[in-house]
């Protein structure tokens, strides 16, 4: 079986983190294991509170796994201090980590800092480097590239910017603009769209997470970028569509609707 690892933080109320990338590594059929960088107390209305484990338990977690298994794709997500970005980045280069996919987490929907402000140097000269492919939605590629991002056009010109940041592929994801949800890649040749249909709900808690955990699963099961972003796209949107109207807020978005409804478990 293929093994894909997540190194993010923990979701308590089970809609994004490292509960999302469990949930779409399953849902792949890949064996999902996980790094735990942070625990948050959040739930669909917001994030309330932080508490970041040590560099030192990030460094044995990852060191437990690579020292035992192969390990055929890796996610990082939220990570929010300098001195654990640092130790994740030579430790995946230590063990020559493969098809690594980074999604730069660095605040929540509802406004929260995910990534202490002073770490976003560290997260871009550290990670981006070491990453197969580099996911940031709107906001998160006007902070790293220093532009306003109001059009695909600008998705596009910022795409060739972050590219020559290191990563070797970068998709813009198009989640925050009003009209049909456009992901733009570039693969430091060409830019290719991935286009679907808005849909209109307020349940997109943890898209993001999903959509970068499924391309990483993809990845770990053999697939290029291309192929692995077209899977990724077509099961973030199922997902979303059918999404779950759980808590208050912004519910999450469903992994296994598509799972069910082969297996013949839906009315
Ligand atoms: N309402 C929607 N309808 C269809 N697709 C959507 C919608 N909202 C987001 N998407 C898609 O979901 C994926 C995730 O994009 P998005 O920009 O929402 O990520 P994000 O902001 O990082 O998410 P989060 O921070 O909640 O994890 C992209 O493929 C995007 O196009
Ligand atoms: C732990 C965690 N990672 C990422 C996000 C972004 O969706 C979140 N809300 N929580």
């Amino acid at each position: 079986m293929k093994t894909a690892l997540t190194i993010a933080g923990s979701d308590c109320s089970g809609g994004a983190g490292i509960q999302a990338d469990l949930k779409t590594f399953s849902a792949h059929g890949v064996f999902g294991m996980s790094v735990i960088t942070a625990i948050t107390a959040q739930n669909t209305q917001g994030v309330s509170a932080v508490e970041n484990l040590s560099a030192e338990m990030v460094s044995k977690q990852i060191e437990a796994i690579f020292t035992d298994i192969e390990v055929d794709a890796v996610k990082i997500g939220m990570v929010s201090e300098t001195k654990i970005i640092k130790t994740i980045a030579e430790n995946l280069k230590k063990y020559q980590a493969q098809n690594v996919v980074v999604d730069p987490v660095m605040i929540s929907k509802s406004g929260f800092d995910l990534l202490q402000p002073e770490a976003k140097e560290a997260l871009i000269s550290h990670l981006l480097p070491l990453a197969e492919v580099v996911t940031p939605n709107i906001p998160e590629a006007e902070v790293i590239v220093g532009m306003k991002i109001d059009t695909v056009e600008d998705m596009e010109k910022a795409a060739l910017l972050i590219h020559k940041m290191g990563p070797k592929k970068v998709l813009v994801k198009g989640g925050h603009l009003t009209e049909d949800a456009i992901d733009v890649l570039y693969d430091g040749k060409k830019i290719t769209h991935y286009t679907s249909e808005r849909i209109n709900t307020k349940n997109t808690h943890g898209t993001g997470c999903t959509l970068s955990s499924a391309i990483t699963a993809n990845l770990a099961k053999g697939a290029n970028v291309e192929e692995g972003v077209r899977e990724a796209k077509e099961y973030i949107t199922t997902a979303i569509r059918h999404s779950l109207a759980l808590g208050k807020g912004y519910g999450p978005t469903n992994h296994f609707y598509s799972l069910y409804q082969k297996a013949g478990m839906l009315d």
